[in-house]
């Protein structure tokens, strides 16, 4: 079994778990459940950096990241750098993160935060909103058409921005529908772990206009973003660049003074 397949697997037994902990109702209670959410397609496409920077602690391709932050701290120096958004990762097994680091996230900054998750049911779009979340990401190597279809739109009706995430022509194909604003090309293969920007370039052209561009992982240098931005993409989603650092927060500032 690939490792994306297990995710899914362990997933869903984690999701039916905390659907019996905690009632749908009891989320939609949440005082965060009426707050405004923030757009980060809107941001993106009004910023001249379009950085979107991750909270990410390990991961089944590097093992351990960065273990030792705080949360909070990681939050405000991301803001304080001027990035457009930030991605929270809630994934505990494998990624070491969790809904509480999206709620203490949430609680620090204003910027529009991104939850980082393998959605695989409603539960979790609920949750992500629940939790302080402003965009959720749909990805569409484990998701049907029409999974794709009722989890964005149930985002939109709750205020949320949908990132629709793709890694080959064929996602691509049967993902593009109006209830997405932005189209993100992970550059690494979450079957095979393998990263190529050549498939943020390949995707590119057959993206439609309307939908903002984002190329995601393995971006860990200002050419890079160089080369992609002829390509039309306004997004890049950086992780293990600046997690790995001692000071994310600096790191995110050093990098986005030398892009501008
Ligand atoms: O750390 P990187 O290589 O900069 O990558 C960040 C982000 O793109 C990556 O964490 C990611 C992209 N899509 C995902 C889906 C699930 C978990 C993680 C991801």
């Amino acid at each position: 079994m690939n490792i994306l397949d297990k995710i899914v697997k362990d997933k869903r037994i984690e999701v039916n778990l905390r659907k019996g902990l905690i009632p749908l109702s009891q989320l939609e209670a949440s005082v965060l459940f009426d707050r405004d959410s923030a757009s980060l397609a809107h941001a993106l496409r009004n910023s001249t950096t379009g950085i979107i920077a991750e909270h990410k602690r390990r991961s089944p391709s590097k093992s351990v990241i960065n273990q030792d932050l705080n949360v909070q701290d990681v939050a405000k120096g991301y803001e304080q750098a001027g990035v457009c958004g930030m991605s929270v990762l809630t994934d505990g097994k494998y990624f070491g993160g969790s809904l509480d680091d999206l709620l203490l996230a949430r609680a620090a900054v204003k910027m529009p935060l991104l939850r980082k998750e393998f959605i695989i049911d409603t539960y979790q779009i609920i949750e992500a909103k629940a939790y302080g979340a402003d965009v959720i990401l749909l990805i569409a190597a484990i998701l049907s058409k029409a999974e794709i279809k009722t989890f964005s739109e149930l985002a939109k009706s709750l205020g949320l921005d949908v990132l629709l995430e793709v890694h080959n022509e064929e996602e691509l194909h049967k993902s593009i529908m109006p209830s997405l604003d932005m189209l993100g090309v992970n550059n690494r293969n979450l079957k095979t772990f393998d990263v190529s920007l050549e498939t943020s370039k390949e995707l590119s052209e057959i993206i439609p206009d309307d939908f903002v561009k984002v190329s995601e992982s393995g971006i860990s240098s200002i050419e890079a973003i160089k080369e992609l931005r002829p390509y039309g993409y306004q997004g890049f989603l950086i992780g293990e660049n600046f997690m790995k650092t001692g000071n994310p927060g600096t790191s995110a500032t050093e990098f986005i003074n030398t892009l501008n």
